[in-house]
């Protein structure tokens, strides 16, 4: 079922969903099922897309809130892709309704177009969008195996000055450093000013990312990590798709399972984003 709310559009030969509604506009890429833009009513885009990202389809999008599924990070394999193949598949639109309140999408992942054997695994994103985001991530296992698994909804918030930004939530949480090689734990609220690629080994409840213009509250269920990532400047200019100066405005908060999340045969697991700006 489709709504008032909602149009397609072609660009570079892949498929975009727009869905325009009186409280929010916002962008869904086919390829990889992944929100690219928020704008609530007073036009405030929540989420960060990089200018010289690729939007045809032959590398994940970078920026927006891409989907790590079935592993989070490299792949034991090292053949095999960094955080897995759902952010560089179609999904497919399954249903898609609204109010005035707010609108509810899904979309399944193709998985039979993965080049490894992802077959009798379901995984399907549900956006609600309103006042607020709501990203659910539904795996099910449909074989006779228990399945391991691990996962990120690697969000990526639209943030007007990364040195004035002050994150809250993290305190006093385990972390394991990776570009140090190390785990620690600090006291108080972080402010960055330097490279970060940190995996908080808690179900945190709430983070606050907190600017002078923005202040988003982070929330979500079915995760036992939560990743924060800026690759900084130096990082920035590395990767081909990352404009230089990005790293200035955003940061990924990102609610993951990194710890070894069991799906049981023919069982599910949901995990959950919820973003509110307040
Ligand atoms: O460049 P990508 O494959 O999109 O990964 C971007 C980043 O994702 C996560 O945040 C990881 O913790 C980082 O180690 C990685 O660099």
């Amino acid at each position: 079922m489709r709504t008032k709310y909602l149009k397609t559009l072609n660009k570079n030969g892949q498929l975009f969903y727009q869905l325009e509604h009186p409280k929010f506009h916002a962008e869904i890429s086919q390829f990889g099922g992944q929100l690219i833009s928020f704008k609530d009513e007073s036009g405030v885009e929540w989420i960060w897309l990089s200018s010289s990202a690729k939007l045809d389809g032959s590398a994940p999008i970078r920026g927006g809130a891409p989907i790590c599924w079935p592993w989070f990070g490299p792949a034991q394999d090292n053949s095999l892709p960094q955080h897995g193949y759902a952010r560089r598949l179609p999904w497919q639109l399954l249903d898609c309704e609204g109010d005035d309140e707010r609108v509810r999408i899904r979309f399944s992942c193709q998985l039979d177009q993965a080049p490894i054997d992802l077959s009798n695994l379901s995984l399907i994103i549900e956006y609600v969008l309103g006042d607020d985001i709501t990203i659910n991530l539904h795996t099910e296992n449909l074989t006779e195996k228990t399945l391991n698994l691990s996962q990120a909804i690697h969000t990526y918030f639209n943030i007007s000055d990364i040195y004035q930004c002050k994150l809250i939530g993290f305190e006093q949480i385990n972390y394991e450093d990776k570009l140090a090689s190390k785990s620690g734990v600090h006291k108080h609220p972080l402010s960055i000013s330097y490279p970060v690629d940190r995996v908080y080994l808690d179900a945190i409840e709430k983070i606050e990312i907190c600017t002078d213009e923005s202040h988003f509250v982070v929330s979500g269920s079915g995760y036992d990590s939560v990743v924060l990532w800026n690759p900084w400047k130096e990082g920035a200019e590395a990767m081909g798709d990352f404009d230089n100066d990005g790293f200035a405005h955003m940061i990924c908060v990102e609610m993951a399972n990194t710890q070894g999340l069991q799906v049981g045969s023919h069982d599910s697991h949901t995990l959950t984003q919820q973003i509110k700006r307040i």
